[in-house]
């Protein structure tokens, strides 16, 4: 068992320099509103905010659906290759300072597709960020194609085949956007088609739809990991099977706070989802919207639940051991964390 934190500072510290691994990350909601005004001027693109404080002002939430509209709003300055490029990049190098060595990243494309910037100009931009980030920052990374679960099963069938000719560097579909009024039934045949093509599948689920969605996520989609989960928690007999089948959640914490999911972080059920056995993790979601990356994710939790060193070094190592890298990876990582650990408390 690792000591208890002697201050505020110290935990901070700790939590400042603990390898993480992001898995829950929409690439698109990493754009902060100076890249938004900087890119709106190389595209000659009106955007409805005067100024980068205007923008941050907009980002008041009352729900999922209040920012998903800003959310796609913001998503107008992306045009070209080199645009998605910056996106990513700039998300690696602020990630970068919080330790983050892994991450799996989502896109939207038809967020991209519908408003006549092509598939093929998004992933390449993101895939050429995502390899200079290995070379350039040490940064391993993944990319998981979300379907927008607003729109149509056909649609979500004619983006997996524009994917197809760069489904060798896609890990993955996942489904986002409005979950209310949405569920994942509604996307059975695509995610087995993409099961068939070998990716892995993930959904959001039980972010603000109720216990039933998850249910349908797993035994509909057969997701290999669960994208919030939070609302598992009011269904025992649910939380025992995702308990038992090691599933991993992927929870947001101030995400969470942002879209009004939970009042206050005080009442997060983070640690209930640990002292219920639940493989959960800590991400950030969208963090140019929500006010935090990584490390202010972790922080804010830890301060707010209170939670002891081990047990955020629980939800570090979820992040490696729920993430989609082979076991020799998972396994450094984790005796990475380990070391990291006894050599902060010197134990
Ligand atoms: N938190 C979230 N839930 C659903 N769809 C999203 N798209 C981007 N962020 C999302
Ligand atoms: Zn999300």
């Amino acid at each position: 068992m690792l000591p208890a934190f002697q201050s505020p500072a110290q935990r901070e510290d700790f939590v400042a320099g603990l390898p993480k691994a992001e898995l829950h990350l929409h690439i698109e909601g990493s754009l902060e509103p100076e890249l938004m005004f900087a890119l709106a001027q190389r595209n000659a693109i009106d955007i409805p905010f005067a100024s980068v404080e205007e923008v941050r002002a907009a980002y008041a939430f009352s729900n999922l659906q209040d920012f998903l509209d800003i959310y796609y709003q913001g998503m107008s300055v992306l045009r070209t290759e080199q645009d998605f490029h910056d996106l990513t990049m700039a998300y690696f190098q602020r990630v970068h300072r919080d330790q983050v060595r892994h991450a799996e990243i989502f896109f939207d494309p038809q967020g991209h597709t519908e408003r006549g910037v092509s598939f093929d100009t998004a992933i390449s931009g993101t895939l050429r960020a995502m390899d200079d980030a290995k070379s350039d920052l040490g940064i391993s990374s993944h990319l998981i194609m979300c379907f927008l679960r607003h729109l149509s099963e056909e649609d979500a069938f004619a983006t997996l085949e524009q994917a197809e000719p760069w489904l060798d560097r896609i890990l993955g579909v996942g489904l986002d956007s409005s979950e209310l009024g949405h569920p994942p039934s509604k996307f059975v045949n695509v995610f087995a088609r993409a099961r068939d093509k070998g990716l892995k599948c993930v959904a959001h689920a039980g972010e603000e739809g109720p216990p039933a969605y998850v249910r349908e996520a797993l035994d509909s989609l057969k997701i290999d990991r669960l994208d919030h989960g939070n609302r598992s928690l009011e269904d025992g007999e649910l939380v025992k099977r995702l308990a038992e089948e090691g599933m991993t959640l992927t929870v947001c914490p101030l995400s969470n706070l942002a879209l009004c999911v939970v009042d206050d972080l005080r009442q997060h059920p983070l640690k209930k989802m640990l002292d219920a056995g639940l493989r959960a993790t800590i991400n950030s979601d969208d963090p140019s919207y929500f006010g935090g990356y990584m490390n202010d994710n972790f922080l804010r939790t830890a301060e707010a639940l209170d939670l002891t060193a081990d047990e955020i070094v629980t939800l570090a190592k979820n992040g490696f051991s729920g993430s989609f890298e082979d076991a020799e990876f998972q396994t450094r990582a984790l005796g990475a964390i380990d070391q990291y650990a006894a050599e902060f408390f010197k134990v």
